[in-house]
Formats: C-alpha cells, structure tokens, sequence
C-alpha cells in the first residue's frame, strides 16, 4: 500500500514517505459513487459530471492512482478497479457542506460562471476549504513515487498544487480546470482571491479550456501574486503562456477537453444501439421531430432557456405539438444547494406548463426524466434524436455536444449549441445561439427542425471532423506531454518569452 512503508512500494524523502505510483490524478471525485442499499449492501456507481468521462479512460490507459472522494460521508473505502489505484480521501458531514457544498459548489461555482446565482462568501467555509485542499494534498503525497507526475482537477482543489510542491518538490505538478476562468472583474469579488492564485502557482502547468480563461489568469498572476508573466496572446495546445515565480517558470495554456470520440462512434454504430434507437422512436409514436436536452440538473446549463424557447415556438405554431417530442435527461445534483433546490422546481414547472397547454393523454410534449440515464441508452438517444438542444448560459465545455456529434456516423441531426460553452469554439457548424436572446434561440431551434438533408449532412460532416480528430487522447496527450517536458535548464525555449514586471494587489490599472 502505498506510504505504508514497505521497502518495495517505494521509500522515503528526508522528510516524507513516499509511494509507488508514476502516474496520480487528484480530483474531487473518485470516478465511482459509493451508495449504501437500504440492506446495507454497497453498491458503486459511475460519478456524474464530463470530467469523470474525460480522466477515466486516460487512467485506464495509462495506469495510475485516483486520489478523491466516494461522494458520501466518513467513508475510507478504496474500491476495486481494474487499472486504477484507489486512494480515497474521506469527507466528513460538516465538510462536505462546508467544502463541497459550501465554497466549492456555493461560493466558487456561481462566481465562475458568471455570478448566475449570488456567490455566498463565508470564512468558515473557507477554513474547510483550506482544511480539505491539505488532506488531499497529504494522501497524494503519500500516493506518488519519486519525481512522479501529478495531475490535480478543478475548482475544488486550487490550493493543492502549492501545498503539494512544499511536501514534495520533487513531482511534476499540472493543474486542470474544467470549468470557466472568470474575467478580472468577478474574480476580483474573492475575499481569498490572492491565495487561489498563488495556491495555483505551486503547480509546473496550468491548464484551461479556452485560451481566454488562461488570459485571465496571467493578467491575476501579474496583478495579485505580483509576479512577472510573459504578454503574448496565448493558443490552443500552443504560444504557452508563462508567469516566473523565483526560480520555477510556471507555464499557462489553453487545452480543449474532448470525449472519445473513436469508441463512442463504434458503439453508436452497433447493431444493438441502432436497434434500441429505432425502439425508442417507436415507444415516442414515432413523432416527426425528437428534441433531447442531456444535463445534469444545473442552472448553468439553460434548461429553462430550451423550455421557455419550445413554448414560445408551439404558442406561435412554429412546431407542431403533435409532430414533436423533447425528452430532457436531467441528472440530480447538488440536491443540498439551496439554488440547485429553487431552479429544479422553476424546471418541473415549465415542463408542467408545457405540457398541461400542448399534450393530449398518453403523448406528453415534454419528457422529463430526473434520474442518471446508463451510458448505452444515452448513446441510443442521440442516434434517435434530430435536434440536440445545448444551451448553457455559462459552461466550461459540454462533453454532451461532443458526444451527440459522435454519435452521428449517419451524418444526421442538428446540433443547436449556445455561445457560451467552451465547445462553441470548435463546433462552428452548429446552430448557435446567445441563450439570452430568446429570439435568436427559437431561430436557432426552428432552423435546425426545418433544415435539408443536404445542409444538415453538410454540417454534421464538418462537426465530425473537428470531434474525431481532436479526442479525450489529443487532451491528455497535449497536457501531459507540456508537463513531462517541462525542465528548469538553460535551453527551456520559454526563456526567451518577454516578461511583464507584477504588480501589487492594490494597484488599479488593468494593464
Ligand atoms: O462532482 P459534481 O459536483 O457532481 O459535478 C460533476 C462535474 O461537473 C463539472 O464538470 C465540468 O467538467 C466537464 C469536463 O471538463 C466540462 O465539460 C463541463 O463544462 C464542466 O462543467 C465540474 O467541473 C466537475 O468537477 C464535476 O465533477
Ligand atoms: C445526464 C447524463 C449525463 N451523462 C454524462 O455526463 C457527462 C456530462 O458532461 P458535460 O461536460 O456535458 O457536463 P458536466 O460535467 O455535467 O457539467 C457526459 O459525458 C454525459 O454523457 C451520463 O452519463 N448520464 C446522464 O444521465
């Protein structure tokens, strides 16, 4: 086991043990739920959310340790899975309402996407926070061999790369973050804004979405760690950017999250997928248009813009209600967080509203499904599905609409996808809206149900070439490959990027 101190699972540093694992992702969640069946039999579940589908495929691959948590309280089981070394970090109650519904899920969610919902700043909440980031911090010390690399995950650990570097120098650390970096402005809010960034600069790579999140950051690295950053516009998997701290170059770069792609095209090709779309339009009444909506029940992901966009078009008879269907997937989430509690009840009551206008008995409008829906009969929907509603008012990527564009070997469907994802970026031959112009979303939406053949097999080809050729594999390969060659002589190629001097907390100026 690793850091028990058995000579053959690695050793010791002057001051710590060490473990045996090369390869470490750190991220808030294991990649399974522990649930307990009122039997009191132990069941394991896949965790919800993108980054789950992103890493586990990576760590399969690769063979590593996953540090994390099982998602439920005062548990210290390591569960079994094939390829992947289970270190779990145990949550107390009051810990996972202060640290993950608290800070991570209250304070730091809203404020990166866009202050949607009020951020609540508490300083208790904050101590847990910090509390929790050094347990984390502690287990994958104990987990990681010699000079291994270590891969942290997301909002709800940013303190952990500068607490892991001062345990342990010797690894290489990257920091991803899977959801948006705010701009200056909103930022700026965080009473603990100074030690986020610093804590984010323990790490050797720090890693966004988008070229504009990493933006954000230099300018914050410069303005409140005070340390000199280099000016350049940053790129996709490229022109890194760099902030000097002491000795150490930390680099800064934009890397796309993706799916894969090739494995989930083989799968929707199958016979039995097939066969299970063709079942489920059938089970539907065969409607002339199927709508999907595949979120977890988040005020980020503009479920209530679809809703409100669908009755706008039946009320002005744009759609028909008796050619059409929309199921909307909704995974729980956060159920304890007060504002997740409020807009699933807006949700229901729109589908409700919706559907008490529009359904005749048996043959609802809407259907609205709260519950995880099994990754095969995910993949039959999108096969079944012509139009694909994405409309976040803020997300960081939206594996979905990767996912959907995967699924879509027959070069059918439309895709409608809001601005404001990471995934707008490559998805360019999408229907896109800003999903605070509802006009422009019912636009979107009808042009998507009405187009040709030709067009739609046109756009469907173009969205495939960026998904195939840019996977889960590209990701990781680009991240991690920046990291592992990162060095600290005098031919790192970064020594020549200018540098801006820092400034000071208190300074005004935005540049
Ligand atoms: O762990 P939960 O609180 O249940 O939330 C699930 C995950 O949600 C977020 O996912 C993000 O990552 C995706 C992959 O990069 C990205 O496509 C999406 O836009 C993000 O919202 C969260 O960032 C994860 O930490 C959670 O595990
Ligand atoms: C509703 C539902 C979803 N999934 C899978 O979950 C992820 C969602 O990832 P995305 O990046 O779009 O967003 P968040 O990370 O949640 O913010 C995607 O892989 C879905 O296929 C699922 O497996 N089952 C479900 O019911």
């Amino acid at each position: 086991m690793a850091g028990s101190g058995d000579e053959s699972n690695g050793g010791t540093t002057a001051d710590h043990e060490f473990g045996d694992a090369q390869f470490v992702v750190v991220a808030n969640r294991l990649p399974v739920d522990k649930e307990v069946l009122p039997d009191g039999t132990v069941n394991w579940k896949r965790s919800p959310g993108g980054l789950v589908t992103a890493l586990e495929p990576i760590l399969r691959s690769q063979t590593g340790a996953w540090v994390g948590w099982s998602g439920i309280a005062d548990s210290d089981d390591n569960p079994d899975i094939e390829g992947i070394d289970i270190h779990a970090v145990p949550l107390s109650t009051q810990e996972i309402a202060e640290y993950y519904e608290g800070f991570s899920n209250a304070t730091l969610w809203p404020l990166y996407h866009d202050v949607l919902v009020k951020p609540e700043y508490h300083r208790e909440w904050w101590n847990t926070y910090v509390e929790v980031n050094r347990r984390f911090a502690e287990k994958t010390a104990t987990a990681a061999a010699e000079g291994a690399i270590v891969w942290i995950q997301d909002y709800q650990l940013q303190l952990v790369p500068k607490m892991l570097r001062m345990l342990r120098p010797d690894l290489k650390i990257g920091f991803f973050l899977h959801i948006p970096f705010p701009p200056v402005e909103l930022f700026m809010q965080l009473p603990w804004r100074t030690e986020i960034v610093e804590g984010l600069l323990g790490a050797d790579l720090i890693g966004f979405h988008l070229p504009g999140g990493a933006q954000n950051f230099l300018f914050l690295a410069r303005r409140l760690a005070g340390q000199a950053t280099s000016k350049g516009t940053v790129g996709v998997r490229s022109r890194f950017g760099v902030v000097q701290v002491g000795f150490r170059t930390v680099r800064v770069g934009a890397f796309p999250i993706s799916i894969d792609s090739g494995d989930l095209d083989a799968k929707a090709r199958s016979k039995d997928i097939r066969k299970r779309a063709a079942e489920l339009r059938e089970e539907l009444g065969n409607p002339k248009t199927i709508m999907l909506g595949v979120d977890r029940l988040d005020y980020t992901k503009g479920i209530d813009v679809r809703l409100e966009a669908l009755s706008e078009l039946l009320a002005e008879h744009r759609i028909k209600p008796e050619e059409t269907v929309m199921i909307q997937l909704a995974t729980p989430s956060r159920e304890r967080v007060d504002s997740y509690v409020r807009m699933r009840a807006g949700i229901e009551q729109l589908v409700g509203n919706i559907n008490g206008v529009y359904a005749t008995v048996g043959q609802p409008v809407v259907q609205y499904l709260h519950r995880p829906v099994p990754r095969d009969e995910l993949i039959a929907f999108f096969v079944a599905a012509d139009v694909m509603l994405v409309t976040p008012l803020r997300d960081g990527m939206n594996l979905v609409a990767k996912e959907y564009v995967a699924c879509r070997s027959d070069l059918g469907g439309a895709l409608v996808l809001s601005e404001f994802t990471g995934a707008a970026a490559e998805l360019r031959s999408a229907y896109q809206a800003n999903p605070y112009d509802l006009d422009g979303v019912k636009d979107a939406i009808e042009a998507a149900v009405q187009q040709s053949t030709e067009d739609g097999r046109k756009r469907m080809r173009a969205l495939r070439r960026q998904v195939l050729a840019h996977d889960v594999a590209t990701w990781a390969e680009s991240f991690l490959g920046t990291l592992e060659s990162v060095t600290e002589t005098a031919a790192d190629p970064n020594r020549g990027v200018h540098l801006v001097q820092g400034g000071t907390e208190s300074s005004d100026s935005n540049e």
